[in-house]
């Protein structure tokens, strides 16, 4: 991608431009006088958001991630599509589907009524993609920079039989300290317990974090809350198209195993993911589409 084209095409002088950043890789530089975003077209990530009143990051981007071909960005908000998790039919396809470690095209840039600056990106299959997965799709992102940040994630089938989808906004939240955070709304929420073979159990007040948590919440229907003490903030969570939340953190030894993260990492870190996950799984209908929305405030 030409960044000078991408720039003539789609930069908005003052508000939105496009530089080459990490790996090579086009980025998207936001400042609207609202907030400032990062948003990488690799992957069709965001990487960063800071609301202008705000002094701290709401994302959590790793200093160790990979900005290579094939690899996935460690941070910010990776997007797990078709399916979220191990490959569903195990055929040993990549972990969280495939375009989280692809370059993505610039489809829109644009500043809404009310001076948000929005940003779309897309993917459409190819052969390479119907080597993976045989189905004709288009996929759209939908970024919209203000003092909240929304991102839409638009599925289209564009083929003449169902799909099943799962997918995640895989959101790594920037925290002042892990041991005093907690995720508000899941109270008696049913949930998957990964680190325990997958049991079902129920969730006994807000969500505190004191070890490896891999967790998939079920029929989640509030809005939820990170309440972070050490950073004076709660970040609000708000999401549509989504009956599901997975709660991640990969405490010391997962942490010190994964290259792309430092060994305290998971100390600065919480992913709260807005799901279609384990059973919400979404059909998309031929001709037909799926949305899943969700917008972030600080309070
Ligand atoms: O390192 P990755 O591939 O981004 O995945 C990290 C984690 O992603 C979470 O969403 C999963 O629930 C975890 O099981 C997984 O380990």
């Amino acid at each position: 991608m030409n960044i000078d084209q991408l720039n003539t095409d789609y930069g908005i002088p003052g508000n939105l431009t496009f530089a080459t950043g990490k790996g090579g890789f086009p980025m998207i530089h936001i400042d609207n006088g609202k907030a400032k975003a990062l948003i990488s077209v690799y992957s069709g990530q965001v990487l960063s958001f800071q609301p202008a009143t705000e002094t701290t990051d709401l994302m959590f981007l790793s200093e160790k991630a990979y900005y290579a071909e094939g690899k996935a960005i460690k941070g910010g908000i990776p997007i797990c599509w078709p399916w979220f998790g191990p490959d569903p039919e195990g055929l040993n396809r990549p972990s969280h589907g495939f375009v989280r470690n692809r370059l993505w095209n610039v489809l829109e840039t644009a500043t809404t009524a009310d001076g948000a600056t929005k940003v779309i990106l897309g993917l459409k299959d190819t052969e390479e993609t119907r080597g993976i997965w045989p189905q004709t799709f288009e996929l759209a992102i939908a970024i919209t920079v203000s003092t909240t940040l929304t991102v839409e994630l638009i599925t289209r089938n564009l083929g003449n039989k169902s799909f099943p989808l799962t997918q995640a906004f895989h959101t790594y939240f920037q925290v002042g300290d892990i041991n005093r955070v907690e995720v508000l709304g899941l109270e008696n929420t049913q949930y998957l317990d990964k680190v325990d073979g997958g049991v079902e159990k129920t969730q006994l007040g807000a969500v505190a974090i004191a070890n490896e948590v891999d967790r998939i919440y079920l029929n989640v229907t509030n809005e939820l809350v990170i309440n972070d003490p050490a950073l004076n903030r709660r970040i609000r969570i708000k999401s549509s198209g989504s009956k599901s939340t997975v709660v991640w953190n990969p405490w010391v030894t997962i942490c010190a195993n994964m290259a792309d993260l430092d060994d305290t990492d998971y100390q600065r870190f919480l992913c709260v993911e807005t799901t279609n996950a384990a059973t919400d799984i979404v059909e998309v209908p031929p001709d037909g589409e799926f949305r899943l929305e969700v917008i972030y405030s600080i309070e």
